[in-house]
Protein backbone atom coordinates (compact mmCIF):
# COMPACT_ATOMS: atom_id res chain seq x y z
CA UNK A 1 0.00 0.00 0.00
CA UNK A 2 1.57 3.36 -0.67
CA UNK A 3 2.86 5.63 2.07
CA UNK A 4 0.49 7.98 3.46
CA UNK A 5 0.84 11.78 2.76
CA UNK A 6 0.67 13.48 5.92
CA UNK A 7 -1.98 16.03 6.39
CA UNK A 8 -0.58 19.96 6.84
CA UNK A 9 -2.70 21.55 9.01
CA UNK A 10 -2.25 19.10 12.59
CA UNK A 11 -3.20 20.96 15.62
CA UNK A 12 -4.02 24.65 13.95
CA UNK A 13 -6.70 24.20 16.80
CA UNK A 14 -5.33 23.26 20.20
CA UNK A 15 -6.05 19.73 20.80
CA UNK A 16 -8.38 20.74 24.22
CA UNK A 17 -10.56 22.55 21.54
CA UNK A 18 -10.78 19.91 19.03
CA UNK A 19 -14.61 19.86 19.74
CA UNK A 20 -14.97 23.32 19.19
CA UNK A 21 -14.03 23.38 15.88
CA UNK A 22 -17.29 25.55 14.52
CA UNK A 23 -18.31 22.42 12.41
CA UNK A 24 -18.89 21.41 15.79
CA UNK A 25 -22.18 23.33 15.95
CA UNK A 26 -22.79 23.06 11.97
CA UNK A 27 -21.30 26.16 11.01
CA UNK A 28 -18.22 25.14 9.50
CA UNK A 29 -16.27 21.95 8.31
CA UNK A 30 -13.06 23.74 9.87
CA UNK A 31 -11.28 27.06 9.97
CA UNK A 32 -10.58 27.09 6.04
CA UNK A 33 -12.74 29.61 3.81
CA UNK A 34 -16.33 28.35 3.85
CA UNK A 35 -17.16 29.23 0.30
CA UNK A 36 -14.84 26.76 -0.86
CA UNK A 37 -16.13 23.81 -2.23
CA UNK A 38 -15.54 21.43 0.40
CA UNK A 39 -13.71 17.35 -0.92
CA UNK A 40 -16.52 15.97 1.84
CA UNK A 41 -19.39 17.29 3.93
CA UNK A 42 -20.23 14.85 6.34
CA UNK A 43 -22.88 17.20 7.44
CA UNK A 44 -24.22 18.10 3.79
CA UNK A 45 -25.16 14.01 3.93
CA UNK A 46 -28.68 12.23 4.72
CA UNK A 47 -28.27 8.99 6.56
CA UNK A 48 -27.27 6.52 4.04
CA UNK A 49 -29.74 3.99 3.27
CA UNK A 50 -29.34 0.89 4.77
CA UNK A 51 -27.80 -0.85 1.83
CA UNK A 52 -24.10 -1.80 0.67
CA UNK A 53 -22.57 1.10 -0.56
CA UNK A 54 -21.07 -1.04 -3.01
CA UNK A 55 -24.50 -1.27 -4.58
CA UNK A 56 -24.87 1.93 -6.98
CA UNK A 57 -28.27 2.93 -7.47
CA UNK A 58 -29.95 3.46 -10.22
CA UNK A 59 -27.94 5.98 -12.59
CA UNK A 60 -24.80 5.84 -9.97
CA UNK A 61 -21.39 4.62 -10.94
CA UNK A 62 -20.66 1.27 -8.64
CA UNK A 63 -18.43 2.39 -5.70
CA UNK A 64 -14.37 0.79 -6.73
CA UNK A 65 -13.94 -1.00 -3.44
CA UNK A 66 -10.23 -0.93 -4.08
CA UNK A 67 -10.11 2.91 -3.79
CA UNK A 68 -12.10 3.67 -1.08
CA UNK A 69 -10.96 0.80 1.41
CA UNK A 70 -7.69 2.54 0.34
CA UNK A 71 -9.13 5.86 1.54
CA UNK A 72 -10.93 5.10 4.06
CA UNK A 73 -7.87 3.66 5.47
CA UNK A 74 -5.57 6.70 4.78
CA UNK A 75 -7.99 9.35 6.83
CA UNK A 76 -9.02 6.50 9.49
CA UNK A 77 -5.12 6.23 10.00
CA UNK A 78 -4.60 10.04 10.36
CA UNK A 79 -7.17 10.29 13.13
CA UNK A 80 -6.95 7.11 14.39
CA UNK A 81 -3.13 6.39 14.79
CA UNK A 82 -1.91 10.62 14.69
CA UNK A 83 -4.56 12.22 16.17
CA UNK A 84 -5.68 14.20 14.14
CA UNK A 85 -9.50 15.66 13.55
CA UNK A 86 -11.47 13.90 11.59
CA UNK A 87 -13.00 16.36 9.30
CA UNK A 88 -9.72 17.82 8.37
CA UNK A 89 -8.51 14.47 8.13
CA UNK A 90 -11.11 13.55 4.97
CA UNK A 91 -11.02 17.20 3.54
CA UNK A 92 -6.74 16.34 3.39
CA UNK A 93 -7.43 12.51 1.84
CA UNK A 94 -10.32 13.38 -0.66
CA UNK A 95 -8.68 16.61 -1.67
CA UNK A 96 -5.88 14.37 -2.92
CA UNK A 97 -7.92 11.81 -4.70
CA UNK A 98 -9.43 13.60 -7.32
CA UNK A 99 -9.12 9.82 -9.07
CA UNK A 100 -12.66 9.64 -6.74
CA UNK A 101 -16.29 9.90 -8.00
CA UNK A 102 -18.37 11.42 -5.74
CA UNK A 103 -20.28 8.44 -4.62
CA UNK A 104 -17.29 7.05 -3.94
CA UNK A 105 -15.93 10.03 -1.59
CA UNK A 106 -19.43 9.99 0.47
CA UNK A 107 -18.98 6.48 0.57
CA UNK A 108 -15.34 7.15 2.16
CA UNK A 109 -16.62 9.79 4.70
CA UNK A 110 -19.49 7.64 5.74
CA UNK A 111 -17.81 4.75 6.20
CA UNK A 112 -15.05 6.64 8.51
CA UNK A 113 -17.33 8.37 10.16
CA UNK A 114 -19.37 5.66 11.02
CA UNK A 115 -16.49 3.46 12.51
CA UNK A 116 -15.81 6.78 14.61
CA UNK A 117 -19.42 6.73 16.21
CA UNK A 118 -18.58 2.42 16.96
CA UNK A 119 -15.36 2.30 17.45
CA UNK A 120 -14.76 0.80 20.74
CA UNK A 121 -18.20 -1.29 20.14
CA UNK A 122 -16.08 -2.20 16.80
CA UNK A 123 -12.53 -3.22 19.03
CA UNK A 124 -14.28 -5.08 21.57
CA UNK A 125 -16.24 -7.25 19.14
CA UNK A 126 -13.47 -8.03 16.88
CA UNK A 127 -11.23 -8.73 20.01
CA UNK A 128 -13.88 -11.45 20.86
CA UNK A 129 -14.10 -12.75 17.21
CA UNK A 130 -10.93 -12.95 16.21
CA UNK A 131 -8.54 -14.60 18.38
CA UNK A 132 -5.31 -12.97 17.47
CA UNK A 133 -6.86 -9.62 16.55
CA UNK A 134 -4.83 -7.19 18.71
CA UNK A 135 -1.67 -9.02 16.98
CA UNK A 136 -2.52 -8.25 13.70
CA UNK A 137 -0.81 -5.59 12.06
CA UNK A 138 -1.92 -1.82 11.83
CA UNK A 139 -3.91 -2.13 8.48
CA UNK A 140 -4.67 -5.40 8.60
CA UNK A 141 -7.01 -4.59 11.72
CA UNK A 142 -8.11 -1.17 10.59
CA UNK A 143 -9.71 -3.18 7.21
CA UNK A 144 -11.00 -5.60 9.70
CA UNK A 145 -12.45 -2.57 11.51
CA UNK A 146 -14.00 -1.10 8.89
CA UNK A 147 -15.87 -4.18 7.67
CA UNK A 148 -17.00 -4.88 10.96
CA UNK A 149 -18.20 -1.33 11.22
CA UNK A 150 -20.27 -1.43 7.72
CA UNK A 151 -21.70 -4.83 9.36
CA UNK A 152 -22.98 -3.30 12.73
CA UNK A 153 -24.36 -0.53 10.41
CA UNK A 154 -26.58 -3.15 8.69
CA UNK A 155 -24.58 -4.26 5.86
CA UNK A 156 -24.66 -8.28 4.80
CA UNK A 157 -21.25 -10.36 6.27
CA UNK A 158 -21.41 -11.82 2.67
CA UNK A 159 -21.55 -8.38 0.87
CA UNK A 160 -18.77 -7.10 3.27
CA UNK A 161 -16.30 -9.79 2.57
CA UNK A 162 -17.18 -9.24 -0.89
CA UNK A 163 -16.36 -5.76 -1.51
CA UNK A 164 -13.52 -5.41 1.43
CA UNK A 165 -9.85 -6.78 0.76
CA UNK A 166 -10.42 -9.43 3.68
CA UNK A 167 -10.77 -12.27 0.79
CA UNK A 168 -6.91 -11.53 0.10
CA UNK A 169 -6.23 -10.99 3.98
CA UNK A 170 -8.93 -13.65 5.54
CA UNK A 171 -12.22 -13.69 6.75
CA UNK A 172 -11.41 -14.62 10.38
CA UNK A 173 -13.70 -12.04 12.59
CA UNK A 174 -16.52 -11.18 10.98
CA UNK A 175 -17.77 -14.82 10.72
CA UNK A 176 -17.65 -14.46 14.88
CA UNK A 177 -19.51 -11.35 15.11
CA UNK A 178 -22.99 -11.81 15.97
CA UNK A 179 -21.42 -14.37 18.49
CA UNK A 180 -19.31 -11.52 19.86
CA UNK A 181 -22.39 -9.38 19.84
CA UNK A 182 -24.36 -11.82 22.74
CA UNK A 183 -21.08 -11.53 24.58
CA UNK A 184 -21.61 -7.69 24.82
CA UNK A 185 -25.25 -8.07 25.42
CA UNK A 186 -24.48 -10.63 28.45
CA UNK A 187 -22.10 -8.07 30.34
CA UNK A 188 -23.53 -6.21 33.54
CA UNK A 189 -24.96 -2.82 32.49
CA UNK A 190 -21.87 -1.14 34.18
CA UNK A 191 -19.72 -2.72 31.66
CA UNK A 192 -21.51 -3.05 28.91
CA UNK A 193 -22.86 0.63 28.44
CA UNK A 194 -19.51 2.46 27.93
CA UNK A 195 -18.40 -0.49 24.95
CA UNK A 196 -22.22 -0.17 23.57
CA UNK A 197 -22.38 3.64 23.48
CA UNK A 198 -18.65 4.05 22.43
CA UNK A 199 -17.82 6.21 24.82
CA UNK A 200 -14.73 6.24 27.08
CA UNK A 201 -15.52 4.67 30.69
CA UNK A 202 -15.60 8.08 32.25
CA UNK A 203 -17.39 9.91 30.07
CA UNK A 204 -20.28 6.90 30.19
CA UNK A 205 -20.10 8.06 33.67
CA UNK A 206 -20.58 11.38 33.32
CA UNK A 207 -23.35 10.61 30.91
CA UNK A 208 -25.48 8.70 33.44
CA UNK A 209 -24.71 11.51 36.09
CA UNK A 210 -25.98 13.87 33.34
CA UNK A 211 -29.11 11.34 32.31
CA UNK A 212 -29.81 8.90 34.56
CA UNK A 213 -31.96 6.06 34.06
CA UNK A 214 -31.44 7.90 29.92
CA UNK A 215 -28.19 7.79 29.74
CA UNK A 216 -28.37 4.78 27.50
CA UNK A 217 -30.61 6.78 25.23
CA UNK A 218 -29.05 9.77 25.17
CA UNK A 219 -25.60 8.38 24.18
CA UNK A 220 -27.48 6.03 20.89
CA UNK A 221 -29.05 9.38 19.80
CA UNK A 222 -25.03 11.05 20.26
CA UNK A 223 -24.54 8.25 18.18
CA UNK A 224 -26.87 9.22 14.86
CA UNK A 225 -26.39 11.70 12.56
CA UNK A 226 -26.84 15.16 12.87
CA UNK A 227 -29.47 16.72 10.53
CA UNK A 228 -28.34 19.64 8.29
CA UNK A 229 -29.95 22.56 9.71
CA UNK A 230 -30.37 25.90 8.13
CA UNK A 231 -31.03 29.47 10.13
CA UNK A 232 -32.54 31.96 7.74
CA UNK A 233 -30.64 35.36 7.22
CA UNK A 234 -33.79 37.59 8.80
CA UNK A 235 -31.72 40.65 7.16
CA UNK A 236 -33.15 39.20 3.82
CA UNK A 237 -36.12 37.39 4.48
CA UNK A 238 -38.45 35.50 6.53
CA UNK A 239 -38.35 31.83 6.80
CA UNK A 240 -40.91 31.40 4.26
CA UNK A 241 -39.38 33.22 1.79
CA UNK A 242 -36.19 30.87 2.19
CA UNK A 243 -38.34 27.96 1.50
CA UNK A 244 -39.31 28.82 -1.60
CA UNK A 245 -35.93 30.00 -2.78
CA UNK A 246 -34.32 27.12 -1.44
CA UNK A 247 -37.48 24.90 -3.35
CA UNK A 248 -36.65 26.89 -6.67
CA UNK A 249 -33.30 25.74 -6.34
CA UNK A 250 -34.44 22.51 -5.92
CA UNK A 251 -33.88 21.83 -2.13
CA UNK A 252 -36.75 20.03 -0.20
CA UNK A 253 -36.91 21.47 3.53
CA UNK A 254 -38.82 21.28 6.55
CA UNK A 255 -39.17 23.74 9.63
CA UNK A 256 -37.67 23.03 12.68
CA UNK A 257 -40.19 21.81 14.90
CA UNK A 258 -38.15 23.92 17.95
CA UNK A 259 -36.55 27.15 16.49
CA UNK A 260 -38.82 29.88 14.35
CA UNK A 261 -35.53 30.39 12.26
CA UNK A 262 -34.57 27.24 11.35
CA UNK A 263 -34.93 24.35 8.32
CA UNK A 264 -34.04 20.88 7.83
CA UNK A 265 -32.95 20.85 4.75
CA UNK A 266 -34.15 17.54 3.17
CA UNK A 267 -31.93 17.01 0.40
CA UNK A 268 -28.89 15.16 -0.44
CA UNK A 269 -26.75 18.51 -1.30
CA UNK A 270 -23.93 20.61 -0.94
CA UNK A 271 -25.61 23.21 0.62
CA UNK A 272 -22.30 25.42 0.09
CA UNK A 273 -22.66 25.67 -3.48
CA UNK A 274 -26.34 26.73 -3.61
CA UNK A 275 -26.66 30.46 -4.95
CA UNK A 276 -28.97 31.17 -2.11
CA UNK A 277 -26.03 30.47 0.31
CA UNK A 278 -23.38 32.19 -1.36
CA UNK A 279 -26.18 35.13 -1.40
CA UNK A 280 -25.97 35.35 2.46
CA UNK A 281 -29.76 33.90 3.01
CA UNK A 282 -28.96 31.58 4.87
CA UNK A 283 -26.08 30.08 7.47
CA UNK A 284 -25.78 26.44 8.57
CA UNK A 285 -26.47 26.63 12.37
CA UNK A 286 -27.47 23.80 13.91
CA UNK A 287 -31.39 24.26 15.29
CA UNK A 288 -30.02 24.35 19.19
CA UNK A 289 -27.18 26.59 18.39
CA UNK A 290 -30.29 29.10 17.02
CA UNK A 291 -32.12 28.60 20.63
CA UNK A 292 -28.76 29.31 22.82
CA UNK A 293 -28.39 32.27 20.42
CA UNK A 294 -32.61 33.51 21.00
CA UNK A 295 -31.64 33.68 24.61
CA UNK A 296 -29.58 36.59 24.11
CA UNK A 297 -32.69 39.03 22.53
CA UNK A 298 -30.02 41.60 21.34
CA UNK A 299 -31.18 44.74 21.48
CA UNK A 300 -29.66 47.69 19.00
CA UNK A 301 -27.38 48.87 21.06
CA UNK A 302 -24.27 47.77 23.05
CA UNK A 303 -23.38 43.97 22.47
CA UNK A 304 -20.71 41.35 23.21
CA UNK A 305 -19.46 38.68 21.13
CA UNK A 306 -17.37 37.45 24.10
CA UNK A 307 -16.67 33.92 22.06
CA UNK A 308 -17.63 35.06 18.65
CA UNK A 309 -15.32 32.18 16.63
CA UNK A 310 -16.28 31.88 13.16
CA UNK A 311 -19.51 34.17 14.32
CA UNK A 312 -22.13 31.93 14.18
CA UNK A 313 -24.45 33.25 17.04
CA UNK A 314 -22.73 36.74 16.09
CA UNK A 315 -24.64 36.90 12.68
CA UNK A 316 -27.84 35.94 14.60
CA UNK A 317 -27.56 38.45 17.39
CA UNK A 318 -26.69 41.06 14.19
CA UNK A 319 -29.84 40.35 12.61
CA UNK A 320 -32.00 40.54 16.45
CA UNK A 321 -30.16 43.96 16.30
CA UNK A 322 -31.63 44.61 12.54
CA UNK A 323 -27.89 45.69 11.50
CA UNK A 324 -27.90 48.50 13.90
CA UNK A 325 -26.12 49.50 16.77
CA UNK A 326 -22.60 48.10 17.61
CA UNK A 327 -21.53 44.17 18.14
CA UNK A 328 -18.21 43.63 19.07
CA UNK A 329 -17.20 39.87 18.39
CA UNK A 330 -14.36 39.44 20.63
CA UNK A 331 -11.89 36.09 20.18
CA UNK A 332 -8.18 34.83 20.85
CA UNK A 333 -8.21 33.05 17.25
CA UNK A 334 -7.39 35.22 14.31
CA UNK A 335 -8.34 32.67 12.04
CA UNK A 336 -11.84 32.30 13.11
CA UNK A 337 -12.09 36.35 13.33
CA UNK A 338 -10.90 36.07 9.61
CA UNK A 339 -13.83 33.46 8.71
CA UNK A 340 -16.40 35.84 11.22
CA UNK A 341 -15.34 38.80 8.87
CA UNK A 342 -16.35 36.71 5.25
CA UNK A 343 -19.34 35.63 7.17
CA UNK A 344 -20.48 39.18 7.79
CA UNK A 345 -19.69 40.16 4.66
CA UNK A 346 -21.67 37.60 2.88
CA UNK A 347 -24.63 38.12 5.17
CA UNK A 348 -25.19 42.06 4.88
CA UNK A 349 -24.14 42.46 8.24
CA UNK A 350 -22.57 46.23 8.74
CA UNK A 351 -23.07 46.82 12.54
CA UNK A 352 -19.99 43.83 13.77
CA UNK A 353 -16.40 44.86 14.73
CA UNK A 354 -14.42 42.66 15.21
CA UNK A 355 -11.50 42.62 18.44
CA UNK A 356 -8.80 39.93 18.99
CA UNK A 357 -8.02 39.78 22.06
CA UNK A 358 -5.11 38.38 24.00
CA UNK A 359 -6.11 34.44 25.83
CA UNK A 360 -4.56 35.64 29.16
CA UNK A 361 -2.50 38.22 31.64
CA UNK A 362 -3.07 41.71 32.62
CA UNK A 363 -3.20 42.82 28.57
CA UNK A 364 -6.47 41.24 28.59
CA UNK A 365 -8.20 44.27 30.97
CA UNK A 366 -6.52 46.61 28.58
CA UNK A 367 -7.88 45.62 25.41
CA UNK A 368 -11.25 44.88 27.24
CA UNK A 369 -11.09 48.52 29.22
CA UNK A 370 -13.46 50.41 26.73
CA UNK A 371 -16.41 48.11 27.29
CA UNK A 372 -16.42 47.74 31.03
CA UNK A 373 -19.77 48.35 32.00
CA UNK A 374 -20.74 49.19 28.84
CA UNK A 375 -22.63 46.24 27.20
CA UNK A 376 -26.41 45.46 27.47
CA UNK A 377 -25.99 42.19 26.44
CA UNK A 378 -22.86 40.06 26.71
CA UNK A 379 -22.75 36.45 25.47
CA UNK A 380 -20.32 34.07 26.59
CA UNK A 381 -20.72 31.14 24.51
CA UNK A 382 -17.72 29.27 25.81
CA UNK A 383 -15.46 27.14 24.62
CA UNK A 384 -16.22 23.59 26.42
CA UNK A 385 -16.19 19.81 26.53
CA UNK A 386 -18.23 19.58 23.17
CA UNK A 387 -20.47 17.00 24.74
CA UNK A 388 -22.95 18.03 23.08
CA UNK A 389 -21.96 17.54 19.67
CA UNK A 390 -20.86 14.19 19.17
CA UNK A 391 -22.81 13.64 16.22
CA UNK A 392 -20.82 16.00 14.18
CA UNK A 393 -17.81 15.37 15.69
CA UNK A 394 -17.73 11.40 16.83
CA UNK A 395 -13.99 11.59 16.90
CA UNK A 396 -13.87 14.25 19.81
CA UNK A 397 -14.91 11.77 22.17
CA UNK A 398 -11.71 9.72 22.01
CA UNK A 399 -9.37 12.72 22.76
CA UNK A 400 -11.51 14.11 25.76
CA UNK A 401 -9.84 13.15 29.21
CA UNK A 402 -10.95 14.03 32.74
CA UNK A 403 -8.05 16.40 33.12
CA UNK A 404 -8.86 18.70 29.88
CA UNK A 405 -12.38 18.73 31.06
CA UNK A 406 -11.40 20.26 34.77
CA UNK A 407 -9.32 22.72 33.01
CA UNK A 408 -12.58 23.71 30.21
CA UNK A 409 -14.28 24.54 33.96
CA UNK A 410 -11.36 26.59 34.93
CA UNK A 411 -11.37 28.38 31.39
CA UNK A 412 -15.08 28.40 31.51
CA UNK A 413 -15.63 30.35 35.18
CA UNK A 414 -12.63 32.39 34.44
CA UNK A 415 -14.16 33.81 31.26
CA UNK A 416 -17.88 33.97 32.93
CA UNK A 417 -16.05 36.49 35.19
CA UNK A 418 -13.65 38.38 33.12
CA UNK A 419 -16.77 38.98 30.37
CA UNK A 420 -19.47 39.75 33.19
CA UNK A 421 -17.55 43.20 34.31
CA UNK A 422 -18.45 44.28 30.57
CA UNK A 423 -22.46 44.16 31.28
CA UNK A 424 -23.76 47.18 32.33
CA UNK A 425 -26.04 47.41 35.38
CA UNK A 426 -29.70 46.10 34.32
CA UNK A 427 -27.80 44.27 31.62
CA UNK A 428 -27.68 40.90 30.92
CA UNK A 429 -25.33 38.23 30.86
CA UNK A 430 -25.79 34.93 28.58
CA UNK A 431 -24.05 31.74 29.40
CA UNK A 432 -23.59 29.28 27.11
CA UNK A 433 -22.24 25.63 25.96
CA UNK A 434 -22.50 22.74 23.84
CA UNK A 435 -21.73 20.38 26.55
CA UNK A 436 -24.25 18.17 28.29
CA UNK A 437 -22.32 17.94 31.52
CA UNK A 438 -23.46 19.54 34.56
CA UNK A 439 -20.12 20.22 35.59
CA UNK A 440 -19.79 22.90 32.70
CA UNK A 441 -23.05 24.12 32.69
CA UNK A 442 -25.40 24.52 36.11
CA UNK A 443 -21.83 24.35 38.39
CA UNK A 444 -20.15 27.34 36.70
CA UNK A 445 -23.20 29.37 36.64
CA UNK A 446 -23.94 28.67 40.43
CA UNK A 447 -20.36 29.06 41.51
CA UNK A 448 -20.64 32.71 39.68
CA UNK A 449 -23.52 33.83 41.32
CA UNK A 450 -21.97 32.65 44.67
CA UNK A 451 -19.94 35.50 44.22
CA UNK A 452 -22.46 37.81 42.39
CA UNK A 453 -25.31 38.53 44.14
CA UNK A 454 -25.97 41.35 42.16
CA UNK A 455 -26.89 38.94 39.21
CA UNK A 456 -30.16 37.40 39.35
CA UNK A 457 -31.08 34.01 37.08
CA UNK A 458 -34.06 35.04 33.95
CA UNK A 459 -35.99 32.01 33.54
CA UNK A 460 -35.51 31.34 29.85
CA UNK A 461 -39.36 30.53 29.01
CA UNK A 462 -39.32 34.31 30.41
CA UNK A 463 -37.54 35.34 27.08
CA UNK A 464 -38.91 32.44 24.36
CA UNK A 465 -42.21 32.13 25.73
CA UNK A 466 -44.12 29.71 28.11
CA UNK A 467 -44.48 27.14 24.98
CA UNK A 468 -41.13 26.93 23.80
CA UNK A 469 -39.96 27.62 26.74
CA UNK A 470 -41.50 24.44 28.51
CA UNK A 471 -39.89 22.04 25.29
CA UNK A 472 -36.60 23.30 25.70
CA UNK A 473 -35.70 24.04 29.56
CA UNK A 474 -35.01 22.10 32.80
CA UNK A 475 -35.82 24.55 35.58
CA UNK A 476 -34.87 27.92 34.36
CA UNK A 477 -31.89 26.82 32.29
CA UNK A 478 -31.81 25.91 28.43
CA UNK A 479 -31.14 22.04 28.25
CA UNK A 480 -31.21 20.70 24.65
CA UNK A 481 -30.46 16.49 24.41
CA UNK A 482 -30.50 14.89 20.56
CA UNK A 483 -32.39 12.37 22.28
CA UNK A 484 -34.85 14.62 23.73
CA UNK A 485 -35.28 17.43 20.80
CA UNK A 486 -33.46 16.07 18.06
CA UNK A 487 -30.86 19.16 18.56
CA UNK A 488 -27.29 19.17 19.69
CA UNK A 489 -27.00 19.19 23.25
CA UNK A 490 -26.97 22.56 24.70
CA UNK A 491 -27.06 24.53 27.73
CA UNK A 492 -27.89 28.49 28.17
CA UNK A 493 -28.33 30.67 31.09
CA UNK A 494 -30.02 34.39 31.45
CA UNK A 495 -28.23 36.22 33.95
CA UNK A 496 -29.35 39.68 34.68
CA UNK A 497 -27.70 42.10 36.26
CA UNK A 498 -29.06 44.66 38.75
CA UNK A 499 -29.41 48.24 38.03
C1 LIG B 1 -17.88 27.67 21.36
S1 LIG B 1 -16.70 28.48 20.45
C2 LIG B 1 -17.59 29.83 19.86
C3 LIG B 1 -18.60 29.52 18.83
C4 LIG B 1 -19.25 30.76 18.29
N1 LIG B 1 -19.82 31.58 19.32
C5 LIG B 1 -20.29 30.44 17.27
O1 LIG B 1 -21.49 30.51 17.56
O2 LIG B 1 -19.90 30.14 16.15
C6 LIG B 1 -15.70 29.17 21.69
C7 LIG B 1 -14.75 30.22 21.22
O3 LIG B 1 -14.10 30.77 22.36
C8 LIG B 1 -12.86 31.20 21.94
N2 LIG B 1 -12.02 31.45 23.12
C9 LIG B 1 -11.21 30.61 23.77
N3 LIG B 1 -10.59 31.24 24.79
C10 LIG B 1 -11.05 32.52 24.77
C11 LIG B 1 -10.78 33.67 25.56
N4 LIG B 1 -9.91 33.64 26.55
N5 LIG B 1 -11.42 34.82 25.26
C12 LIG B 1 -12.30 34.86 24.22
N6 LIG B 1 -12.59 33.81 23.44
C13 LIG B 1 -11.96 32.65 23.72
C14 LIG B 1 -12.37 30.09 21.03
O4 LIG B 1 -11.35 30.56 20.17
C15 LIG B 1 -13.65 29.72 20.29
O5 LIG B 1 -13.74 30.40 19.08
Amino acid sequence: MKKNPRPPDRASQPRSEAPRGESSRQEFPNSKAPHRKPAHRETNRREPARRSTSEAPRGERPVREDLVLQACLEAYGFIRHEGRLADRALDFTLRHKKNLYSNERRAVAERVYALLRRQRTVDFLLEHAHRGFTKLDRTHQDVLRLAASRVLHGESVADVERSSQLAVMGTEGLSGLAHAARTLEGLAPDKRFPIAASLPDFLAARFREAFGADAEKAAEAMNERAPLTARVNGLKGDREALRALLAKEGVSTTPTPLSPLGLVLDTRINAFSLESFRDGAFELQDEGSQLLGMLVDAPPTKVVDACAGAGGKTLQLAVQMKNRGDLYALDVEEGRMEDLRKRTRRAGVHNVRTQLIPADGPEVDTALAALQGKADRVLVDAPCSGTGTLRRKPDARYRLTPEMLAEHVVRQKKLLERFSHLVKPGGRLIYGTCSVLREENEAVVEDFLSRHPEYTVRPVADELGAELGAKVSAGPFLRLAPHLHGTDGFFGAILVRAK
